[in-house]
């Protein structure tokens, strides 16, 4: 194994097969190996700026992620915050920060995820930055996204009446990250793999931004607010819910759970709810239709072969985000979910 060096990284990357390939896609008109990249955007439509980091040990450890899965799962976290916007996904910078020492190997296993993540999204890498770092390795991914002018969709336009709905399974990656912390084996090397936490696994370390799903809902013209689930399902609603000024109920009985979520709660004498609401990283999306478009909007989803889940309605503001629950109960729902500087509450974060 050899170290890195930050020019031949760059050289390796500027001369790789993948990014010459990419290089040359539509819309590049400058890509890596200047000082900036020079990019056309489509005329009469409105850019989409997002980045997202991950870094050593809190977002992922040995045990958690191989180095592609961390590769893929930056590029897919960026993407995600695209595809909640409605938009299509063009142009991405990446920004790496490594301990010296780190292998050659490590750093090309890295770039094959982010590669791969890119080319299934239609995904140019056009540049990025390389620095040493007294500390974990850190990978931070800029998406340049674009969506029609005026359409890109919000948080804040939930209003009274609207249905709330999903796009998916949620809290089977919150599930597959403790299943891979219990192994406490380098990902990838268990030597007990129950059949059914493969899709948890896959969940935690392959997550699929949802663009597709995006777009159906952005060319609907129904949809009205429109958040991506990162950080679980409670902390995004209050997300809508405070952004909007309304108030939001999740039906329990609505929301749909995963066999192999339920199967492996069940295991750890675990909610699957708890996983759900407050486990996060599913990049699935949520958000909010006319009550009275729900179906016509389920109906285009099931044409595009998608699932799209009514689990809740938005009132007007004064309760905040509750759940009915399946006991009859109505309850307040905790704001909680994962906060990067939240000791107190236990849900992660330092
Ligand atoms: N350090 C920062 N400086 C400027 N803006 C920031 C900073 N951190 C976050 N933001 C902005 O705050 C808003 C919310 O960011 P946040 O990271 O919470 O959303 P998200 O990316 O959807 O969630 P997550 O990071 O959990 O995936 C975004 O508009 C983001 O660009
Ligand atoms: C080793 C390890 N411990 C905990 C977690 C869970 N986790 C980390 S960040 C985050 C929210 C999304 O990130 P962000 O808000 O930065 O977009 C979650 C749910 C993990 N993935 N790996
Ligand atoms: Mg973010
Ligand atoms: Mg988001
Ligand atoms: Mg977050």
């Amino acid at each position: 194994m050899s170290s890195i060096d930050e020019f031949a990284l760059i050289r390796l990357l500027n001369g790789g097969k993948q990014s010459a390939t990419l290089v040359t896609a539509a819309g590049v008109i400058t890509g890596i190996g200047d000082d900036a990249a020079v990019v056309e955007a489509s005329p009469g439509s409105h850019l989409i700026l997002t980045c997202d980091t991950m870094t050593e040990h809190i977002h992922f450890k040995q045990v958690t992620m191989r180095d592609e899965d961390i590769g893929y799962k930056a590029m897919a976290s960026a993407v995600s915050d695209i595809a909640a916007m409605g938009g299509v996904p063009r142009f991405a910078l990446v920004a790496l920060s490594m301990p010296g020492g780190t292998a050659v190997e490590r750093v090309q296993a890295i770039y094959e995820g982010l590669y791969e993540c890119a080319s299934r999204y239609g995904i140019a890498i056009v540049g990025g930055d390389t620095t040493a770092i007294l500390g974990e390795l850190t990978l931070t991914v800029t998406v340049i996204g674009e969506t029609e002018q005026g359409k890109a969709k919000l948080r804040s336009t939930a209003q009274p009446g609207d249905a709330v709905f999903a796009t998916g399974y949620l809290g089977r990656s919150a599930a597959g990250l403790d299943f891979l912390l219990g192994q406490n084996v380098p990902s990838g090397e268990w030597t007990v793999f129950p059949e059914q936490t493969e899709a948890l696994v896959q969940a935690h370390c392959r997550p699929e931004p949802q663009i597709e799903a995006g777009q159906v809902l952005q060319r609907s013209g129904v949809c009205r607010a429109l958040n991506d689930v990162s950080d679980g399902l409670a902390s995004e609603m209050w997300e809508i819910a405070e952004a909007s000024g309304v108030g939001i109920d999740l039906i329990e009985e609505r929301i749909p759970i995963a066999d192999e979520l339920a199967a492996f709660a069940r295991t750890q004498g675990k909610d699957p709810l708890d996983y759900i609401l407050y486990g996060g990283e599913d990049y699935q999306l949520v958000g909010t239709v006319p009550a009275g478009n729900a179906i016509e909007l389920q109906m285009k989803f099931k044409e595009a072969g998608l699932a799209l889940h009514v689990i809740g309605y938005v009132h007007a503001e004064g309760q905040g985000v509750r759940m009915v629950q399946n006991n009859g109960y109505i309850v307040p729902l905790a704001k909680h979910g994962y906060n990067h500087f939240s000791g107190a509450d236990g849900k992660g974060g330092v």
